[in-house]
């Protein structure tokens, strides 16, 4: 796990140089994508490189992590409309490359279990950005969470509900009671996992993710166990983490030619 404490405009880049080079390397690429604020200064990177730059995602293929049950097909807020609203509608992906779990299924287990197959029959997600729910959830697996899970249903936490309000008007009878995710094991089968977290609300979440013990509580602490993850904080989500002073020596000695 590498742990990069730097300001949020400096995170951004380094996680848009990852997918850069993955994008340059392997023009169609498996890319695991995520909702939610913490992504979105990654995907505006993205999209800049993209317009400036002919980074191009015609080949390419995406995931999305996790996605509300019952939202109707055009509600803004239906995880598919929101990423393509902050990122695939905005660069060159082709026509149904971007996926998500299917939250309008009347089957709602095959639809979790047709979501596995579709990522392994893609060979699997080759970058995954992700950010971190206060209560250490990643994806929409909630404290409790399996640490073997597969992408299945979950009932949401209250404490996520009221997070998630702001996306709802502020109401949080709005935010739906459930959702389908990519399980921890789902997750843990990324070639490279990129997490962005920014802002005092993570600072908990963040420490217990780096630091803390591997457990169901926390369930991002699983990621301890995958080997290329990277872990990118601003100063104020890297506040509780006690080996910060070794963190950011490290990224001042951090190679020049040493990618994510
Ligand atoms: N399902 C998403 C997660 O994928 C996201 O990581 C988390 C943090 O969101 P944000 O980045 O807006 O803080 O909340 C949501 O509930």
């Amino acid at each position: 796990m590498e742990v990069i404490i730097a300001k949020p405009d400096e995170l951004a880049r380094l996680a848009a140089c990852a997918y850069e080079q993955l994008l340059r390397r392997r023009p169609d690429a498996v890319l695991g994508l995520a909702t939610g604020s913490s992504p979105l200064a990654v995907y505006d990177e993205l999209v800049r490189r993209h317009t400036d730059e002919g980074l191009s995602f015609a080949q390419a293929r995406a995931f999305n992590l996790d996605e509300y049950v019952g939202l109707p097909a055009e509600h803004p807020q239906r995880y598919l409309n929101v990423i393509r609203h902050d990122f695939t509608d905005r660069v060159d992906f082709a026509p149904g490359a971007v996926q998500g779990p299917d939250g309008l299924a009347d089957d709602l287990a095959a639809a979790c279990t047709s979501y596995e197959d579709a990522i392994a029959a893609a060979g699997g997600v080759d970058l995954q950005i992700m950010g971190i729910g206060t209560d250490g959830h990643i994806a929409f697996n909630e404290p409790g969470s399996s640490l073997a899970s597969s992408t299945r249903i979950k009932t949401l936490t209250e404490q996520t509900r009221a997070d998630n309000a702001r996306f709802f008007g502020g109401d949080v009878d709005k935010v739906p009671q459930h959702c389908l995710t990519q399980g921890l094991a789902t997750v843990m089968r990324a070639r490279h996992i990129v997490l962005v977290a920014t802002g005092r609300s993570k600072a908990d979440a963040i420490h217990q993710l780096v630091e803390g013990p591997v457990s169901a509580m926390w369930p991002g602490t699983i990621l301890q166990h995958h080997p290329h993850v990277s872990v990118l904080v601003d100063t104020a989500a890297a506040s509780r983490l006690q080996l910060a002073d070794y963190f950011r020596s490290t990224y001042a000695a951090k190679p020049a030619w040493q990618g994510l």
